[in-house]
């Protein structure tokens, strides 16, 4: 056996976004293999728990033994446990290990679901915590942390970490604290060894998104995968593990499950723009026509070039002169109002209602939010904004995404649309990286394209897109693909033209007003 073999103890999800179907999902796409035995057999869903029912201690106990006399384990989750008799039962089951080939063990102390509902008999506290002194580590949210510390929940970060501390030194066992329920921005964590000391603190930006099911599951199972490889790394086990989760919860809102608060996309990282791993294999070694990696591969030299203009590399480092970019500003606000079309469109002609959804939004932020940007630099230089003429490359690119749109093709238009965002959001994400500073002139553009909700809605559309194009592969339909790529390419090159168009060489460019302590005076 090639794979470390990961065991899940865990209450069941029939919606596999907790529980131990979500534990299997984490410990198979860390390449671990997945072995598990069922507690409590849980009805849940994305909103909420209806009911739960115990699995007995003989069924729980044989489980296990069906494991273990199978094969060796290198790593244990432990997740919703419930009552007393289950946490005894594991408890006598662990300890029939010879103690120096006890695997690492992860226990993520499920008390509430992230529904807010009880999956924990509070009669069980004591046995539980004997039970945690077993552990390698211990990953309560700041209310099991409470609990199990006897105190009232943490309101911030540094309280949780004392309340950590405590925890680590009394139950003699290394604890992760989670920042998930504090609501800061952002999101921290870190891992105390038993002996009371920092040992790793991780930072990440929170995902917004209220699709958070099941972070406290995958976390803790996917520590114990990295232990499950590296059982002496518990430092790097946590950071890891960390980084990941961050990636399946950026990834939640393209994957879109359920009614309530939807699971992270556990696999994210496996399936590539939402293409499922069956396709991705069928399509493998096949035109790169037929994923969105090989869109984005074939755009490199268009993006390069963007790169390497001389206004994306002033408006980066901040010297763009303000005339340039307000010739810019005064185009793309235009461009805007032809795009919301073009997305509202596609929300007309959108097969699902999540599509339709994804779209309408679109259209409204790049009218509303998106727009204000644009009229309040302009406005505030008096710079006119409405009564002036679209350029050649606005009204060719507009033309090029509204046709698809008017034809009623939605697929060549969303594959139109995408560079709008993916475009956008990969040069103002690195643009922002190397170059934001408090008193940089155009902090608000690299704000807005950085922005990690425009993340989220590229990663969505990215997401449709890729799913379109993988049932016109399921189909056959190579003259789809081709026409969807086709347009997909024309858009990046617009991209590229319409970032130019400032500095071509008949430009006329409009007069700007220079701010003054909040009052415009005119400098022309
Ligand atoms: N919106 C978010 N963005 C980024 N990370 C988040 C977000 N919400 C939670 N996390 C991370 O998810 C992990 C679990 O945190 P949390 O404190 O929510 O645990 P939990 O309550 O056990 O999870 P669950 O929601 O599964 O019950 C932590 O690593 C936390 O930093
Ligand atoms: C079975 C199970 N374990 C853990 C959680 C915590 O989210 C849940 N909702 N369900």
């Amino acid at each position: 056996m090639t794979f470390p073999v990961v065991l899940t103890i865990a209450g069941t999800d029939p919606t596999s976004g907790a529980g131990l179907q979500a534990d299997c999902k984490t410990i198979t796409t860390l390449g671990g293999y997945a072995v598990s035995a069922i507690t409590a057999v849980v009805a849940q869903n994305t909103q909420g728990v209806s009911t739960f029912e115990q699995v007995d201690a003989q069924l729980l106990c044989a489980q296990l033994d069906s494991v273990r006399n199978d094969t060796h384990i290198n790593a244990i989750k432990i997740g919703m446990l419930g009552s007393t008799t289950a946490i005894e039962t594991v408890h006598s089951w662990i300890e029939e290990f010879d103690p120096s080939c006890q695997p690492p063990i992860v226990i993520d102390p499920v008390m509430v679901a992230t529904s807010g509902d009880s999956l924990f008999d509070p009669r069980a506290l004591d046995a539980l915590k004997n039970l945690i002194k077993l552990a390698t580590v211990v990953t309560p949210n700041t209310s099991e942390l409470a609990t199990l510390t006897a105190q009232p929940e943490a309101n911030t970060f540094a309280e949780a970490i004392e309340q950590g501390l405590h925890l680590a030194k009394e139950l003699d066992v290394h604890v992760v604290v989670k920042g998930g329920h504090l609501g800061e921005n952002p999101v921290q964590d870190a891992i105390i060894s038993s002996s009371g000391t920092i040992i790793e603190r991780t930072s990440h930006t929170r995902v917004p998104t209220h699709r958070t099911h099941g972070t406290g599951c995958a976390l803790s199972s996917a520590i114990a995968t990295k232990l499950a490889f590296q059982p002496a790394g518990l430092g790097a086990a946590f950071t890891e593990a960390r980084a990941w989760l961050q990636h399946t919860i950026a990834q939640a809102d393209a994957l879109a499950f359920g009614k309530g608060n939807g699971p992270i996309h556990h696999t994210a990282h496996i399936t590539d723009e939402a293409v499922t791993a069956p396709a991705r294999i069928l399509l493998a070694g096949r035109d790169p026509r037929q994923t969105l990696a090989g869109w984005w591969e074939a755009s490199t030299r268009v993006r390069a070039q963007i790169d390497e203009l001389r206004f994306v590399m002033e408006l980066g480092t901040g010297t763009l002169p303000d005339e340039r970019f307000a010739y810019y500003l005064q185009q793309d606000a235009l461009y805007l109002r032809e795009y919301s079309k073009a997305l509202a469109l596609a929300a007309d002609l959108a097969p699902t209602l999540t599509e339709q959804r994804f779209w309408m939004q679109g259209a409204h932020t790049c009218l509303i939010a998106e727009r204000q940007l644009h009229d309040s630099w302009l406005v505030s230089r008096g710079v006119e904004v409405e009564d002036i003429e679209p350029s050649a490359i606005t009204r060719a690119y507009t033309r090029h995404f509204l046709n698809a749109g008017r034809a009623r093709r939605y697929e060549e238009l969303i594959a139109a649309v995408l560079p709008c965002y993916w475009v956008y959001q990969d040069v103002g994400d690195r643009l922002n990286r190397e170059h934001n500073r408090v008193d940089h002139p155009y902090r608000n553009w690299l704000a807005a394209y950085s922005d990690p909700r425009f993340e989220t809605s590229t990663l969505s559309a990215r997401a449709i897109v890729a799913h379109h194009v993988e049932r016109a592969a399921m189909r056959g339909d190579e003259g789809l693909i081709a026409r969807m790529y086709d347009a997909f390419l024309a858009s990046c090159e617009y991209e590229r033209d319409f970032f130019d168009q400032a500095y071509a060489a008949d430009v006329v460019l409009p007069s700007v007003s220079r701010e003054v302590d909040g009052l415009v005076a005119a400098n022309a």
